[in-house]
Parts: C-alpha cells; structure tokens; sequence
C-alpha cells in the first residue's frame, strides 16, 4: 500500500522514451507492497514496471538488476530491467534510483495448492543452478550482520517473552553461523523474499517472479526456508503443512538435490527465515516510514512462525 515518490506522467514519459519500448500511454500507482514506489507504465509497445527505489542506493541496486538480467537471459521466468540509450539499466527519477521491468502476466495465488507449492519449489531450483556463474556479489542486506544491528533497536517495544525469544533465537542463529555444516553450505545468488506476492501464476501456470530487490549472495538453503515459511504453512497457526512443504522441497531437490548438510540444517534455517522476517516486521512496524497508503505487515504472524519452528522442528524425508 505505499507510493513514498510520486511520479509524473511526463516524468515517466521521459524516462519511457529513452528505453526503445514505445510511447507511454498510462501510469497508474501501485497500492500493493510497502519497500519501493511501484507504478504500472503501459507503452504502445508493452506492458512494464516503473520502480523508484526508496532505501536501496545507487552503489546497491546494479546487483539486483544485473542478476534479474542475467536470469532473464537464461530463460528464468523474472522481470528483464530495460536499458537507455548508453545501455544502462539503473535509471534516475527525483534524484533517486530507478528501473522500468517487464510486467509479468497473471496474478498471485495467496491460498496455493500442493501443484503451485511444487511450481515454486522447482522454478527455485532452476533460478539457484542459473544464478551460479553470476559474477557480482553482495552479501544479502538482511543477513545475520542485519539481525544484529537490528534487534538491539526493536527490543524496547517487546514483551519480556518476545524480547527473550528474539535474543535466544539469535543467539542460536550466531552458533549455526559459525559451525563447520553451516559453513559447508552452498551458496550463490538468492532471491530471499520469495513469499506468495512475488509469483505470478496464469491459469495455475507459473508465469514468473519478481521483487529481487533483497537478493544476494547466501545459502541456497535459506531461500527454501523462507519459501516454506510462506508457501506451505497453515496461516493461523504458523505451522508448516507437510504435504505442501514436501511437494515444495521435493520438487526443488529433483532439480538440484540437496546435501546431507542441507538436509540436516533445514530446521535451523527454517528458524533462521522466520527470525529474518519477525525483525523486519517489528523494524518496519514500530519505526515506520513516511509515506501515503503505507500498512506495514503484521509482526506477530513471524513471531507465532518462529514458536512453531522452535517448538516443532520440520525435517524433510525423501520419498
Ligand atoms: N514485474 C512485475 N510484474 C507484475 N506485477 C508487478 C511487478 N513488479 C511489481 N508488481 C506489482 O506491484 C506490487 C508491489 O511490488 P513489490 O512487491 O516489488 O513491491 P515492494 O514495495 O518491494 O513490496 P514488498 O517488498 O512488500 O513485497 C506487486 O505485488 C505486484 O502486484
Ligand atoms: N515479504 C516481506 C515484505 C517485504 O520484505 C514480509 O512479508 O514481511
């Protein structure tokens, strides 16, 4: 729900003309999602994205774009940033960051079934495999350093029971860290917010997945958590449904099968990707920014998540 820069038809215009995808002919502001300014631009040509870019800098972003780039080229299902006349794809609008993308058909499915949860599972699997020879890196901006920095600045607006939770979680994730299985892992680009807003789905095909604006270099592992801790849980409780959550690692393992170190520490991760995003909830809640139509996501839902996992641990079992 948020529109933090409101941009001009003839700004757009500009910006439109200078990358060879036809004229625009409507801009209407996107209401959905709380990070970025997103605006939907229609073209004589196509149908596109206009994203102004609210936190992330300029020394930040090529990361993102040139990986959706480099994806987009082999054939990954995810939005391929348009480029101006020097060939550059990071833009400028008001002074901040920029990029126009491909507007991917279809819409999200927010109640997935077992068949969408395997989709995502295996279009995961290919996007890690693709994202192998990515030659940038950056560290993904919401990692354990993150965590760190942050949980020290939601503690006061916590309950005794949260704030002890929340230390003796990252406590735990400070160990897993530093052990020799956590450390044997494999890594590469990760897209790390792959919830159920950022799939496309036409006709219950999968048609893309975009919003790579958290990615970075990390254990392919986490991505699967933080899949499964959206895709493939019962909302209400924050428990995990195992017969989406093994379609969804299922079908990602017969794309690329996954270690004995995976394997083991997926319970670990699973509490790793639900503390990132009980952070950034309580972060995003408790000091929010200024902008009109912004409705922050509720903190409490990755709170419950986290007991769950805590409490429950989810191991996956080949068939
Ligand atoms: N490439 C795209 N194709 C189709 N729709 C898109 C695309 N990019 C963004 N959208 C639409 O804009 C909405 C917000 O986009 P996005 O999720 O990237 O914003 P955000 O501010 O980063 O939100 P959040 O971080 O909360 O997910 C999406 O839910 C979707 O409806
Ligand atoms: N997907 C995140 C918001 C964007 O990071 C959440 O639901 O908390």
């Amino acid at each position: 729900m948020a529109v933090f820069t409101e941009v001009s038809f003839g700004e757009a215009a500009s910006l439109v003309s200078r990358l060879r995808i036809g004229e625009l002919t409507t801009l209407t502001g996107i209401t959905a999602g709380i990070e970025n300014t997103n605006y939907f631009a229609d073209t004589t040509e196509g149908r596109y994205v206009l994203t102004v870019f609210e936190r992330l800098t300029f020394e930040q972003l090529p990361f993102y774009l040139h990986l959706m780039k480099h994806l987009a080229r082999k054939g990954i299902a995810v939005p391929d940033p348009k480029a101006d006349e020097t060939g550059s794809i990071l833009h400028t609008v008001q002074g901040k960051p920029a990029a126009v993308v491909d507007r991917l058909r279809g819409k999200h499915h927010m109640a997935p079934d077992v068949a969408h949860c395997a989709s995502v599972g295996d279009m995961l699997a290919r996007m890690h495999i693709a994202g192998q020879d990515f030659a940038m890196h950056q560290p993904n901006l919401r990692g354990l350093p993150w965590w760190e920095e942050t949980v020290p600045v939601v503690l006061p607006h916590l309950d005794a029971a949260q704030a002890e939770l929340i230390s003796a979680e990252l406590v735990f994730q400070q160990h897993v860290a530093a052990s020799a299985q956590y450390l044997s892992l494999p890594r590469g680009p990760i897209h790390a917010d792959l919830f159920r807003d950022n799939v496309m789905f036409e006709d219950d095909e999968l048609t893309g997945f975009f919003d790579f604006y958290f990615a970075g270099m990390d254990t392919l592992l986490f991505d699967i958590a933080v899949c499964l801790n959206d895709w493939c849980i019962d909302l209400e409780s924050g428990r995990l449904e195992d017969e989406r959550a093994h379609a969804f690692v299922a079908a990602y393992d017969a794309v690329r099968p996954l270690g004995g170190a995976e394997l083991r520490l997926l319970p670990a991760m699973l509490r790793a990707g639900a503390l990132r995003f009980w952070i950034s909830r309580l972060w995003d809640f408790h000091l929010p920014r200024d902008a009109s139509m912004l409705k922050p996501h509720d903190p409490t839902h990755f709170e419950r998540v986290l007991r769950e996992r805590v409490d429950t641990p989810w191991h996956y079992a080949r068939a």
